[in-house]
């Protein structure tokens, strides 16, 4: 089953080892576009064009930067096969938000037994009845067989007595001075039984694999007799933050800032599905990031800062040093573009956002997302669309991701959406995808949620 407005994608047990390699391959066949179609098409400097630079040297922007889609495309692809972890058996209790990786049979019948759908009495044959002494409750054994023209006072969810034709809803019943049991409503065979077996039999599939741990899953999966499921394990995220210039308390002051992306990107990775394992301060220390990206067990390194050109943007000379594969090196989207994503290992993928805060979760979005959404075998979010309130000013040749909020059936909007500025995306419910150009003032423009304004505060962030 799939949540209604999602769109089902790579099942758990997509094991189909070319991923990467199709991932690496739509990169180079990028590169071979830039080359026949002009400056304005998707590219990486990957090692081929790395070999012709001279160390230190980077190729232009124009002719790296991938285009918005499909740097999310290859994103989305460079997590399958290999990378994904293997399936792991967890109690009902740790599951929530994960992928089940084997479909969630039934170990039971439901109802496991006969059971009474409502309070009053079981009842054998036509009225007016004659009433046991004794009740029958929820969780008791099995109650004595009935006869004919005898009742019995039963609870919702308590054993059918065997011989039983109906079950008569304590509103429906009358007792006479003689205490028989007559019923005031026209009775059908079997009315308020709910029969062994009604929902499913033991061995019936209930769910496939791939489908997300809801709490409505967990419930279903306790009624079926499950202790344990087994799912696709949360992919593992750390976060090196760069940057000698950050304060992680008080006022800004002498130059120095407040690190706004140590305390916004955990609990938006966890949004994201990821166990953050890590938070790291590395300065603008080179040594300190090569050590970190090659000692870091995670699936997923998330740096922050350092991705541009400037004398401390240690990113990419340390990728270069580890051997990495640049999957994404630019993107064609603003804020943000300095962007990246490579390949550090075979289990494991790095991506760079740049320093700028709104940049950064432009960054967030457009790669990490997908990323840890196909690591962790989600289905992606079916894209939809809505009219722009007032028209949106675009970049001549890139996407513009823009704060919005939702507003009836129309996106608004909002002021502050500068690549250093916060202040909007802190007060939005989703980013409008506005394409080069710009959009007008009425236009269907895509939407991508934020995880606060779909799924509640409490629920995801934890
Ligand atoms: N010559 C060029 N310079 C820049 C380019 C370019 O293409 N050529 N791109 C600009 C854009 S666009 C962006 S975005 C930034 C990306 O820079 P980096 O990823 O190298 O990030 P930094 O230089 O380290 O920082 C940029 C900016 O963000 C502030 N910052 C960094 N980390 C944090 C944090 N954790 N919390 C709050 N603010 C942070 C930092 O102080 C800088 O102000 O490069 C442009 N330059
Ligand atoms: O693209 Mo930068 O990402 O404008 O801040």
């Amino acid at each position: 089953m799939t949540a209604p407005g999602i769109r089902a994608e790579a099942p758990a047990e997509d094991t189909d080892d070319l991923d990467v390699e199709e991932a690496l391959a739509l990169v180079r066949d990028a590169h071979k576009e830039t080359r026949d179609d002009g400056p304005h098409d998707g590219s990486t400097g990957r090692t081929s064009d790395r070999a012709a630079r001279k160390p230190g040297e980077r190729p232009a922007e124009r002719h790296r930067a991938t285009p918005w889609p499909r740097a999310r495309e290859i994103a989305a692809r460079a997590a399958r096969s290999r990378a994904r972890r293997a399936p792991v058996s967890v109690p009902l209790g740790e599951a929530l938000g994960l992928a089940l990786a084997a479909p969630l049979d039934a170990l039971t019948d439901l109802p496991s037994f006969d059971t009474s759908a409502m309070d009053g009495w079981a009842v054998a044959g036509p009225g007016p009845w004659q009433v046991r002494e004794e009740g029958v409750l929820a969780g008791h054994a099995q109650p004595e067989p009935l006869t004919d023209g005898e009742a019995v006072r039963i609870a919702t969810g308590a054993r059918i007595p065997t011989d039983t034709t109906a079950v008569l809803r304590t509103e429906h019943g009358r007792i006479d001075a003689q205490g028989r049991l007559h019923t005031t409503r026209e009775m059908h065979h079997g009315q308020d039984i709910r029969p062994r077996g009604q929902e499913c039999r033991s061995g019936d599939q209930l769910l496939p694999v791939g489908t997300l741990v809801t709490p409505a899953v967990l419930g279903l999966a306790a009624a079926a007799g499950y202790d344990t499921v087994t799912v696709v394990p949360r992919p593992r995220a750390e976060v090196l933050i760069l940057g000698d210039e950050l304060l992680t308390e008080g006022l800004p002051h002498d130059g120095l800032i407040r690190d706004a992306l140590g305390p916004m990107l955990p609990p938006w990775l966890r949004a994201l599905g990821a166990d953050v394992i890590a938070v790291h301060r590395i300065g603008d220390d080179a040594r300190a990031l090569h050590k970190a990206v090659t000692r870091s067990a995670a699936d997923l390194i998330i740096t922050t800062g350092g991705t541009a050109s400037g004398p401390v943007d240690h990113v990419h000379p340390v990728l270069d040093r580890v051997g990495a594969d640049l999957l994404v090196d630019g993107v064609k989207v603003r804020p943000g573009h300095p962007m990246l994503l490579a390949r550090t290992k075979d289990h494991q993928h790095l991506v760079g956002l740049p320093g700028n805060p709104l940049a950064a979760v432009s960054g967030l979005l457009t790669l990490a997302e997908p990323l840890l959404r196909t690591l962790a075998a989600h289905p992606a979010p079916e894209p939809y669309t809505l009219p722009l309130r007032d028209a949106a000013q675009g970049h001549p040749h890139d996407t513009r991701l823009i704060p919005v909020v939702l507003r009836g059936d129309h996106a608004v909007p909002l002021h502050y959406n500068g690549p250093a500025m916060l202040r909007g995306i802190a007060a939005a419910d989703a980013l409008a995808v506005v394409p080069p150009g710009g959009a007008r003032q009425g236009e269907e423009t895509e939407l991508l949620d934020l995880p606060w304004a779909t799924a509640g505060i409490g629920v995801c962030f934890t």
